[in-house]
């Protein structure tokens, strides 16, 4: 088992280095299924455990996939023909890889997808991929614990989304590339991971319009082919840094960070009294000693950003005063709170809002992470509270944040990995990267 251990309190203070988006890489990898001609080369890869994940699962479906070197770019062949069974031992891993059945249905015309795990944070239906891709002639069946699709060849449809699903957004969008005649899809998602993902198949060769917007236009072509692209930055890496100068008063440079992916993060910190100053050289966030209550809600893209819920709620939690934060995207996504209650914060959660009576003043515990960004809030939050706190789960943890505890090191942290053997004897974890699968 490992634990991350952080003595508080600290204030942060330096400059960090963002990674690549694992929102934005793993679509992007399972568009490199609809290629039937060239390789495409990814660069800004971030060393995940979920980009291990969905390499092995485009691997499963024949794909060859190499790392240079450097490990820093990912090169992906699919022109050999690719296979249609996404295997269950790997879909169950991780939800993100049912974005492989736009693809695979558009490429091969058939799909054995493993029905992707109900995860923490809610359950999470498929309805609206499957409604969709049904509107472009694909036929669905479930057989054990699979989706089994096949098509006679897709078309063109006018598709309305019930609600702006990123998944459901990128899987008919990838779908429809290769579909004959123009697909249009209202009230899709507007995040820029959807930008990113519309950008790298338009290097393919797509015809789509739109991304970024309400609505979507994509007129279907005949064959795709390999590119080159570099991932966009991980906002919500971003985000986090930026949480992480507010609740430690500290003052961060976040490099090269992107304001319009995090504007409705940085108004709030701003209405919170944290200053933040763009310039060339990234984001600078600089906290303060008191923060002001803010209330939030959750709202896809342009909204707030649920992937940025747990971390904020830290900060209010530490703001002077009563603050409500209501979860509009996910139905059960408040499960870090029980373990901030565990650090003495003091909240009572009413349906999808929970009320924070601030400040709190945290003290060191034992806590578990319960899903990826809950893991990097307890994090967090051991940086603000007095003592000792240790961070068990961390599995969630990798899953999205590459170095993390090596990152708040440089900042001044005073946090280390260990690993913890049947005995209760710790060693200390000095390179992160080792404790996440690495693809040969
Ligand atoms: C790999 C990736 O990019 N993950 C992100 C993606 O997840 P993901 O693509 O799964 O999120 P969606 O936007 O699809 O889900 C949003 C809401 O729509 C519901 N829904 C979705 C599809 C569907 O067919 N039916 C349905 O009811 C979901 O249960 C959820 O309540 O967007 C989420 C919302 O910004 C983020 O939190 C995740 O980090
Ligand atoms: C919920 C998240 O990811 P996923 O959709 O991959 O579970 C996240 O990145 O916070």
């Amino acid at each position: 088992m490992q634990q991350i251990i952080v003595n508080g309190p600290s204030q942060l203070k330096g400059s960090v280095r963002i990674e690549g988006a694992k929102n934005a890489a793993l679509p992007i990898l399972a568009s490199t299924l609809l290629a039937s001609e060239g390789k495409t080369s990814l660069s800004n890869i971030p060393p995940l455990s979920d980009v291990t994940t969905m390499a092995k699962v485009l691997r499963a479906l024949n794909a060859d996939v190499t790392f240079d070197e450097n490990n820093e770019v990912l090169t992906v062949d699919t022109s050999n023909g690719i296979s249609t069974t996404a295997p269950e031992e790997l879909v169950d891993k991780m939800r993100a890889s049912i974005v492989v059945l736009g693809p695979l249905l558009a490429r091969s015309k058939e799909a054995h997808v493993a029905m992707p795990g109900g995860c923490a944070i809610g359950s999470r239906p498929i309805d609206l991929h499957i409604k969709g891709l049904e509107a472009m002639g694909a036929e669905f069946s479930q057989n054990g614990g699979y989706i089994d699709a096949k098509t006679d060849g897709l078309h063109g449809a006018n598709i309305y989304l019930d609600l702006p699903s990123v998944g459901a957004t990128q899987n008919i969008m990838m779908a429809a590339s290769l579909a004959d005649g123009v697909t249009v899809i209202d009230n899709v998602a507007r995040e820029p991971e959807i930008v990113d993902l519309a950008n790298v198949l338009n290097k393919m060769g797509a015809e789509i319009s739109g991304a970024g917007t309400n609505t979507i236009r994509i007129t279907g072509v005949e064959s795709m082919h390999g590119c080159e692209h570099m991932i966009m930055q991980d906002r919500i890496e971003a985000g986090t840094f930026m949480v992480a100068a507010a609740v430690t008063n500290g003052d961060i440079m976040i490099k090269d960070a992107v304001a319009i992916h995090n504007k409705p993060l940085l108004s709030k910190l701003e209405e919170m009294g944290v200053t933040i100053e763009e310039s060339d050289e990234g984001i600078r966030v600089i906290g303060t000693n008191q923060l002001k209550p803010v209330d939030v809600k959750t709202m896809p893209h342009p909204g707030f950003p649920t992937d940025m819920q747990a971390q904020m709620t830290l900060a209010q939690l530490l703001s002077v005063g009563t603050t409500v934060m209501t979860e509009t995207v996910f139905e059960n996504r408040f499960m870090h709170f029980p373990e901030f209650g565990k650090m003495k914060a003091d909240y009572k959660i009413e349906g999808n809002s929970v009320i924070m009576f601030g400040p709190a003043q945290l003290s060191g515990a034992n806590v578990a992470a319960t899903d990826l960004r809950a893991a990097a809030a307890l994090v967090l939050a051991g940086l603000v509270a007095e003592g000792e706190t240790r961070v068990s789960n961390l599995q969630y943890l990798d899953r999205g944040y590459y170095r993390f505890t090596e990152k708040l090191r440089e900042l001044g942290a005073n946090v280390r990995r260990v690993s913890i053997d049947e005995s209760g004897r710790e060693s200390l974890v000095l390179n992160t990267v080792s404790s996440v699968t690495k693809l040969a």
